[in-house]
């Protein structure tokens, strides 16, 4: 299994190597607009195989898309960061150029392909890739809430003092600072609901830290984070190549679901071969629907932007 990965910095680049050293495909290129980078970057995670023990071979190419040819799985990393006080909508300006290129790019030479979307602001990326190139919905996802509910299952161990992996939570929405939706009422720590253990102002805590969670690491490291995007991304990757058929929160186009039309935004999706093989429309209390509605209202107002950016 071929997957491609344009834009070799630091999220496409962690990505690669988790990808290398799970053994989760093959063959991973790196593509980037640097003069030698992406072979800097590829050659360099070559060289831990004997020592990590993996096969997968990785190259790096500067924008030859030819090299990607074939890929199932193309993850567009490409664009810039964010530097602290800054929010991901304030990207779009720069990173829609780029996307909107790249995914034309890919798509010559991978017309099979499914797109994962990593550049922010993510959903608005999403549906600007899913609309500029045609592709059926099943084959563009954006990921946001892999990472996300990554973060709050991190937040809610610290709390409670338990590995995150006996933790079950999710988060859903947008990818943005004011528009993520961690589902406090839905957490639980091995099948016992976490309100046996939290108390309500924690957990209001837990999540008000997991939806700035993005801009914290900003602060703290002066550009936007990547071992958990990266590793986040392989995850999704790998439920897409293997077939694993993971329910994974994952921005998507919703005609319908969520009572929401024309937009891409994070809700729980069956991850498989096919990309997007199912949205689960699980039940939201009244102040959850309020929530989503609201979030989806500022997704779709950063789409509207994109008509005045890409005129
Ligand atoms: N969806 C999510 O959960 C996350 C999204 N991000 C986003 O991912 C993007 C990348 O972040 P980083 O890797 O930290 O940035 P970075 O600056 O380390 O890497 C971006 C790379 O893209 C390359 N690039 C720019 N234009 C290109 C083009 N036209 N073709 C090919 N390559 C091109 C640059 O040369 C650079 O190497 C940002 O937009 C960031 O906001 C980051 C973390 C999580
Ligand atoms: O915070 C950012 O700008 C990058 C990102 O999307 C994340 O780490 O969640």
């Amino acid at each position: 299994m071929k997957v491609t990965i344009v834009g070799a910095g630091n999220v496409g680049a962690t990505c690669a190597d988790v990808i290398s050293y799970r053994g989760i495909a093959s063959e991973v290129v790196l593509l980037d607009i640097k003069e030698g980078f992406a072979e800097g970057k590829a050659l360099d995670i070559m060289q831990c195989a004997t020592n990590t023990g993996f096969n997968t071979h990785v190259s790096g190419v500067t924008n030859d898309y030819s090299k990607t040819a074939g890929s199932d799985v193309v993850v567009i990393t490409s664009g810039i960061p964010r530097k602290p006080g800054m929010t991901r909508e304030e990207l779009i300006g720069i990173n829609a150029g780029i996307v909107k290129t790249v995914a034309e790019n890919v798509l010559k030479y991978s017309p099979d392909t499914i797109i994962v979307m990593v550049s922010n602001p993510m959903d608005t990326m999403t549906y600007l890739a899913l609309k500029s190139t045609g592709l059926p919905k099943n084959r563009i996802i954006g990921m946001g809430g892999a990472l996300d509910s990554s973060r709050f299952r991190t937040y809610l161990s610290l709390a409670l003092d338990k590995p995150a992996n006996d933790i079950s939570a999710m988060v859903i929405g947008g990818h943005g600072d004011t528009t993520m939706i961690p589902l406090t009422r839905l957490v639980s720590y091995n099948g016992i609901p976490v309100t046996e253990f939290l108390s309500e102002d924690v957990l209001q805590k837990v999540a008000a830290d997991t939806m700035v969670g993005g801009a914290t690491l900003t602060g703290l490291l002066g550009t936007s984070a990547w071992y958990a995007p990266g590793a986040s991304v392989a995850f999704l990757v790998d439920s897409i190549l293997n077939d694993q058929k993971k329910m994974i929160a994952c921005s998507v186009y919703v005609d319908g679901e969520y009572g929401q039309k024309d937009i891409c935004i994070g809700v729980p999706c069956i991850i498989g071969k096919n990309g997007v093989e199912q949205i689960l429309e699980i039940h939201l209390n009244e102040a959850e629907k309020t929530l989503f509605s609201k979030s989806a209202d500022a997704v779709r107002g950063m789409n509207d932007a994109l008509k005045s950016i890409l005129v």
